[in-house]
């Protein structure tokens, strides 16, 4: 991305820019998995997941049983990609027809982030399976460097170990059956974002990644010791940081878990600034359902003095709006989850 100059496709309207001191003391809760693990204390923990999902939509977890090893060879792997010359990322570029690759032109709300993003799919799905129009999960895998595949699928691999104990955590916490969620995730659209922040000359004027929600049901990013990402505190809509904490995932949930839980926990908005010094490498997973999920609140959450807050969606119809509406750039807001709230008297 070393050809990037600060282009007005880059600057954020006034509101939405980052102020130059961010407050450092997140407060974002940090939860040690390991009772979990050990199948002891379960109960304390899912109460824990619970506040934490309550109170900020946000949580850090340590303890989570993902082997060191796997993430250093990941964040090597991804370091080494994104060092390579223009030209030959630009061999494994996203085309429309098939979304994942590299990519450098990544927009949100039609500003253009700061950043450079490789993304794969860890279960694919067969092109010929995919009827016309319909979300294409194809990977365009690089020759270089060697063994990026590998360690990328391990990563997906271990990554989805953990997001099925969060969703158990999540779904005990909402007093559900602990496999409530996963029936969701057999034919999972799942996607892992490999991100990339250079560092910026005008970190005041543009940002990483614009505010948003992450519509799928979870996100775990594994962030190096940098540090950008932001989370608006509900309390009082100040963007607080999440302090990089060593050997840690930080937890979002997704519109998908708000519309589950019918609005007893919601998508938190967050962004990722960045700064002039340093770059800033981070690693997301999309922990998505099938694409012929209808989401709704879940019935068990649902009763006559909690009526359903939401009219049903389907994932693969969601997705292919969006992902129009993003190669077009429209001059609107994509679709959000919000056009789907039910209008309740
Ligand atoms: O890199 C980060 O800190 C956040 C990235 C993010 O929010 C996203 O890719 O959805
Ligand atoms: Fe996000």
């Amino acid at each position: 991305m070393g050809s990037f100059t600060m282009d007005e496709a880059f600057v954020q309207a006034p509101e939405h820019r980052p102020k130059a001191t961010v407050v450092k003391a997140s407060g974002v809760p940090v939860i040690d998995l390991s009772p979990l693990l050990a199948g002891d204390g379960v109960d304390a923990l899912a109460a824990e997941v619970g506040a934490a999902c309550r109170e900020w939509g946000f949580l850090v977890v340590v303890g989570h049983g993902v082997p060191a090893e796997t993430v250093a060879r990941a964040s090597e792997a991804q370091r080494a990609f994104f060092a390579l010359p223009a030209e030959r990322k630009a061999a494994v570029r996203r085309v429309e027809a098939s979304p994942l690759g590299y990519y450098e032109a990544e927009h949100t709300k039609n500003v253009r982030d700061w950043k450079e993003v490789f993304d794969f799919a860890p279960h694919e799905l067969p092109p010929d399976a995919v009827a016309d129009g319909e979300l294409v999960l194809v990977n365009r895998w690089p020759d270089e460097p060697p063994g990026f595949r590998e360690a990328m699928e391990e990563y997906g691999r271990a990554m989805e170990q953990l997001a099925f104990k969060l969703l158990e955590l999540i779904a005990r916490s909402l007093n559900l059956r602990p496999d409530r969620f996963h029936g969701f995730f057999k034919d999972q659209t799942t996607f892992v974002r490999l991100n990339h922040y250079p560092p910026c000359p005008n970190p005041d004027l543009a940002l990483g990644v614009g505010r948003h929600k992450d519509s799928g049901a979870l996100t775990i990013l594994y962030q190096d010791d940098v540090g950008g990402l932001d989370v608006l505190r509900r309390s009082d809509s100040d963007w607080v940081r999440v302090n990089p904490v060593p050997n840690s995932f930080v937890v979002n949930l997704g519109d998908i878990t708000q519309v589950w839980s019918n609005d007893r926990y919601e998508s938190p908005e967050h962004r990722a600034s960045v700064n002039s010094e340093k770059e800033r490498f981070s690693v997301g997973y999309f922990f998505n359902p099938a694409t012929d999920t209808m989401v709704e609140p879940l019935e068990e959450l649902v009763s006559e003095e909690s009526p359903a807050r939401y009219n049903a969606y389907n994932v693969g119809d969601f997705y292919n709006t969006r992902k129009h509406s993003n190669f077009k750039k429209l001059d609107v807001e994509n679709l959000q989850i919000a056009h789907f709230r039910k209008s309740l008297v």
